[in-house]
């Protein structure tokens, strides 16, 4: 810390030093100068003293010295005689020697006689006299000859003093030599008295400062050590503080980070399929967007293709999501491989894919594309341990033409209803989208509207269509298949109104009808004498899922009387797999001793393991591998291999869409126990099927 108390006293020593330094010899000078005007004075007192008394020989001497050698002035009387009045004189002063110069500069008169003659012309007291000035010197001599004698060390102040004549002209010059040597003595001695008097003052004055200081330096110490410590306090809470900031800075950029990172993977799964990677519908809408506007601005065109695996939800139900998932997967990669860098290909959702193709010049090119995306799924999928052949239908929409540039959904709806189209025509086909088709789909709204009151009203009938054994060709049985009698669009045939009533959930409702209905028919024509060995009803996955389903049936069974026994449900291979517990599901139907039959066999993915657990006694051959009986030696190999493990499964074998003799004969020479086709007969209403069948009394 600054050391207030030495600064102080360094500089206050300093400054006594140079007060005592300044003041002493101020002092001394001011009071020599007082001290040589008063010795003055009396120098020029007592030469007119000497002038006043000896007035008469002094001018005589002076008059006479003019041209006269020394010794000749030296030997005068009056010489003689003015000496002795000068000495008497001089008596009791403190003038001790007196000389006189004529105007020549010659000493005309000394009280030491030796000196008389000596010239003192060039001497400035002696000028300034011979001008009319008084001049005064102090000098220390080492001796000095005096009145009494010779004098040692003494302190003289001589006076040049000019001698006035009668009419003021300066005619000599009387110098005297005073001793001043007791005033010089005294003012030296006062002059260090007055230093050690200031000293002193000083010194005193110093003191009391020097107490004041030093207070003031041990408040300041003590001020000092305060804020110190406050200084230290405060920077160890500065650096606490620090540390802490330090601490929370490194938390905040940690979270930062995480953020960023959990945004950036928000940002992702808002824009991506995270099964597959690919863009999602979101993402595929606003590229969509854009690209409208792009291609609009550059008179461009593009095109949407909307991709549907056939088969997958088969794939799903049957073999589960797991294998579904991976399927999925496969798909998109397989996909991406045929899709140009520049495209865009997104999953909607599900089994559907949609692509957009940019700067399309031609038809063709997005008919190439379509191909190829067709084409890849030529080669099966290896999943698992499963080889799994898919297809896919492509449905295409373009712009300009079929939306317009702020009608993104227009596009995507649009090509999704061509690619429904696409699927109407057979697996793996694609379609470009035609206006008729939005009619199409707007029927189909108009026809879930119209099928929600067609229970109500009535409009519902179950015909049935004849099953018979294979050698005999007798009636074994009978499926019932539901027909709708809407007033406003006629007679409407499931394939069109199955997919809206299940999409709907009608199906429930319509197939409990069905259900009902047939075991009424049933049991009326038994009753009536008509006795059809066994009745076969379609379920829905949809009502197999109702936990009241076995409640409904019992109460069915229960109202119309039906023999469960005669009842045979009929459930496709996708349905078993889809529905969780299947199994025990099933055990159930056959503890009430109804049948079952697996339909539409061999276009699912059944696995042999789950099949022979499943208590089902049929297998309904698919109606399009009969259809290939003949024509397609694939079908015929998948029907044999169907009718070796129903063989080696002790499954009876129905085989539906059976339209040929050759059809027949080919099933029969496999074993085929049952035949259900338009060979036999068509659905019809009951009373048709009554007729037909009735066996004549
Ligand atoms: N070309 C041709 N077709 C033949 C031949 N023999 C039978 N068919 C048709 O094949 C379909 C067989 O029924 P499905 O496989 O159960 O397929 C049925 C079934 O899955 C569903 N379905 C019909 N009625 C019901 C029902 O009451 N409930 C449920 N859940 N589905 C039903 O609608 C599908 C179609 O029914 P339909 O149009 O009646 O068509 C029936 C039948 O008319 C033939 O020799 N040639």
């Amino acid at each position: 810390m600054f050391n207030l108390s030495r600064y102080f006293s360094t500089v206050s020593f300093i400054l006594i030093v140079l007060a005592a330094g300044v003041l002493g010899p101020l002092y001394q000078t001011l009071s020599m100068h007082q001290m040589k005007g008063l010795a003055e004075s009396r120098n020029v007192a007592m030469a007119q003293v000497f002038q006043n008394s000896l007035h008469d020989p002094l001018e005589t001497l002076l008059v006479e010295s003019v041209g006269r050698n020394a010794s000749a002035v030296d030997q005068s009387d009056d010489l003689i005689s003015i000496q002795k009045s000068a000495f008497g004189l001089m008596k009791g002063t403190s003038v001790i020697q007196v000389k006189v110069y004529n105007r020549l500069g010659n000493v005309i008169f000394s009280t030491d006689a030796r000196q008389i003659g000596e010239n003192s012309l060039s001497n400035p007291g002696f000028k300034a006299a011979i001008n009319g000035s008084v001049l005064s010197e102090l000098n220390h001599r080492d001796t000095i000859d005096s009145l009494e004698g010779s004098i040692g060390n003494a302190d003289i102040l001589a006076s040049y003093v000019p001698i006035l004549g009668k009419d003021k002209s300066v005619e000599g010059v009387f110098e005297l030599y005073q001793n001043v040597t007791p005033f010089v003595g005294q003012l030296n001695s006062s002059m260090w008295w007055v230093t050690a008097g200031v000293v002193l003052v000083f010194a005193a004055l110093y003191f009391m400062q020097f107490l004041v200081v030093r207070r003031a330096q041990g408040i300041l110490e003590d001020q000092e050590g305060r804020i110190k410590a406050a200084r230290d306090t405060l920077e160890l809470q500065v650096g606490a503080r620090t540390e802490e900031l330090k601490r929370t800075n490194q938390q905040l950029e940690e979270e930062i980070s995480e953020r960023r990172q959990a945004q950036s993977k928000l940002n992702y799964l808002a824009y991506h399929d995270p099964l597959t990677g690919l863009a999602n519908r979101r993402c595929f809408i606003e590229r969509l967007d854009e690209s409208l506007r792009e291609t609009a601005k550059r008179d461009e065109r593009l095109a949407v293709l909307f991709i549907d695996l056939d088969q997958f939800k088969q794939v799903n139900d049957s073999l589960g999501h797991g294998v579904g998932d991976e399927l999925l997967v496969a798909v998109s990669s397989r996909l991406s491989e045929h899709v140009r860098l520049i495209d865009m290909l997104a999953r909607l959702g599900g089994d559907e894919f949609i692509c957009l193709m940019e700067a399309v010049r031609e038809e063709d090119e997005v008919e190439v594309l379509a191909g190829e995306i067709i084409a890849a799924f030529e080669q099966p999928f290896k999943i698992g341990d499963h080889e799994l052949f898919l297809t896919a239908s492509v449905g295409i929409s373009l712009f300009p033409g079929d939306g317009g540039s702020d009608s993104v959904l227009d596009l995507m709806r649009n090509a999704d209803s061509a690619m429904y189209r696409a699927k109407s025509l057979g697996r793996g086909n694609y379609h470009f989208y035609t206006p008729e088709m939005t009619v199409q789909a707007q029927e189909r709204i108009q026809m879930e509207n119209l099928l929600r009151r067609a229970l109500e009203n009535d409009e519902f009938r179950v015909h049935l269509q004849p099953q018979v054994d294979t050698r005999s060709g007798q009636l074994v049985g009978a499926e019932a298949l539901v027909r709708w009698e809407s007033p406003e669009l006629g007679q409407v045939m499931p394939t069109r109104f199955i997919p809206v009533a299940e999409d709907s959930g009608l199906i429930v409702g319509l197939g409990n009808w069905v259900l009902r209905e047939t075991c009424r028919q049933f049991m009326k024509w038994q009753k009536s004498g008509f006795a059809l060995p066994q009745v076969s009803v379609n379920l829905s996955v949809r009502q197999l899922e109702r936990p009241e389903f076995i409640d409904v049936l019992n109460q069915i069974l229960h109202e119309t009387g039906m023999d469960p026994t005669c009842l045979k449900l009929e459930l496709t291979e996708s349905v078993v797999m889809a529905f969780g517990d299947a199994c025990a599901l099933l055990e159930k139907l056959r503890d009430l001793g109804i049948s079952l039959a697996l339909d539409d066999f061999g276009t699912g993915y059944s696995s042999l393991s789950y099949l022979k657990m499943l208590p089902v006694q049929q297998l309904k051959i698919d109606r399009s591998f009969v259809e290939g009986i003949g024509r397609n030696t694939g079908d015929e190999a998948i029907i044999r291999t169907i009718m070796e493990l129903a063989r080696s499964m002790d499954f009876e074998v129905v085989a539906e869409g059976v339209e040929t003799a050759e059809q027949a004969s080919f099933l029969a020479g496999l074993g085929c126990q049952q035949l259900q086709g338009h060979l036999h007969g068509r659905a019809v209403d009951p009373a048709e099927f009554r007729a037909r069948w009735s066996i004549p009394e």
